[in-house]
C-alpha cells in the first residue's frame, strides 16, 4: 500500500516560555498540542476551526516556517526532515504553500515571468526554451492569458493573483499543496471559481491538498475528509458530508451553528 501524502505524528508547538527581557519568565502559548493527521494521496483534507486554534501554525510546520516542538512529520513516507535535507528542490517538488494574500505573496518587482522562473530554475536549470514552455503551459493550466507573463503582480485582481500563486506552486511540481485560506480574500463569486480550478487541477494532476479555512461551507464543499480543530487539538475528523450532516463533537456542533447559513445558491459550488 503506498504511503500517505503527509503523516503527522503527535505534533506540538509551543510559543515563548524563556525569559523576557527582564529577566521574568515569558508565558508559553500551546499553539498545537499534540495533532496526529493523515493526508492520503489525492486526497483533500479540509482544517477548520475558529481564530487562533493552531491551523496556520500546523500547515507552517509542514512547509518547514515553524520548527515543531516535538513530534514527527513524514511526507511520502520519508521522514520530513531527511526530505528537507535533500535540497530545496527535492522539497519543493513535494510540497508547496500557498498563502492567503496572493498579491502579497507575489514579488512586486518582478514579473510574472520572473517569478515563474525562480522554481523553474530550480527544476530546468538554464534551458530557457524548457523553461519558456513550462511558463506558458503554466499561465494556461490556471486559465490565464499569456501576456499574463509580462505583467506585474499589481496588474491583477485578487483571484487572478491567486491563480498566479497557484500556478507558481504548480512550477515547482509539486505534488502536495499546502492551501492556508487560500479563498479568504476573494469574492464569493470569485472564491468559486478559484475552488473549481483547485479541484479541477487535484483531479488533472493527482495532487492532494490540506486545505485550511474558517469559512465552513467553502471547506464542505472541496473537502473530502476533514477535521476539526479546537485550541491547538483536533476534536473531531470524519468524511466531509458525514462530519457536517452529524457532528459528533460539541466543539464541531457550536461551529456549525455558529456559521452563517447558507442556501444552496450562496455556496461558494
Ligand atoms: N510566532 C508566534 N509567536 C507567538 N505566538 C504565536 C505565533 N504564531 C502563532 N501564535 C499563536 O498561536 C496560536 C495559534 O495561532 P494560528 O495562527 O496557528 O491559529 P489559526 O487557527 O491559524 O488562526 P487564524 O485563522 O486567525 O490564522 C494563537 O494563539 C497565536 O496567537
Amino acid at each position: 500500500m503506498s504511503q500517505p501524502a503527509v503523516d503527522m505524528q503527535n505534533l506540538v508547538k509551543t510559543f515563548g516560555g524563556g525569559r523576557n527581557l527582564f529577566g521574568r519568565a515569558a508565558s508559553e502559548v500551546h499553539a498545537v498540542r499534540g495533532i496526529s493527521l493523515t493526508l492520503e494521496r489525492g486526497e483533500t483534507l479540509g482544517i477548520v476551526g475558529e481564530s487562533g486554534s493552531g491551523k496556520s501554525t500546523l500547515a507552517r510546520m509542514l512547509v518547514g516556517l515553524e520548527h515543531p516542538t516535538a513530534g514527527s512529520m513524514a511526507i511520502e513516507g520519508k521522514p520530513w526532515s531527511e526530505l528537507a535535507a535533500s535540497g530545496t528542490r527535492a522539497f519543493g517538488r513535494a510540497i508547496q504553500y500557498v498563502f492567503q494574500d496572493p498579491v502579497a505573496s507575489l514579488n512586486p518587482r518582478k514579473t510574472i515571468g520572473d517569478i515563474l522562473d525562480v522554481p523553474l530554475r530550480l527544476l530546468c536549470g538554464y534551458d530557457r526554451d524548457h523553461r519558456a514552455r513550462r511558463k506558458q503551459e503554466l499561465v494556461d493550466a490556471v486559465q490565464m492569458p499569456l501576456d499574463t507573463l509580462e505583467r506585474y503582480p499589481h496588474e491583477f485582481s485578487g483571484g487572478q493573483a491567486q491563480r498566479i500563486a497557484i500556478a507558481r506552486a504548480l512550477a515547482a511540481e509539486a505534488r502536495i499543496l499546502v492551501l492556508d485560506e487560500p479563498v479568504s480574500a476573494l469574492d464569493v463569486s470569485v472564491q468559486a471559481q478559484v475552488l473549481l480550478l483547485l479541484q479541477q487541477l487535484r483531479d488533472e494532476l493527482g495532487l492532494s491538498y490540506l486545505f485550511i479555512s474558517h469559512d465552513l461551507a467553502v471547506v464542505e464543499s472541496i473537502s473530502d475528509r476533514v477535521a476539526v480543530m479546537y485550541l491547538g487539538e483536533v476534536v473531531e475528523t470524519g468524511p466531509a458530508a458525514q462530519l457536517f450532516a452529524a457532528p459528533q463533537h460539541d466543539y464541531t456542533r457550536a461551529l456549525i451553528a455558529s456559521a452563517p447559513r447558507l442556501t444552496v445558491s450562496d455556496s461558494p459550488l
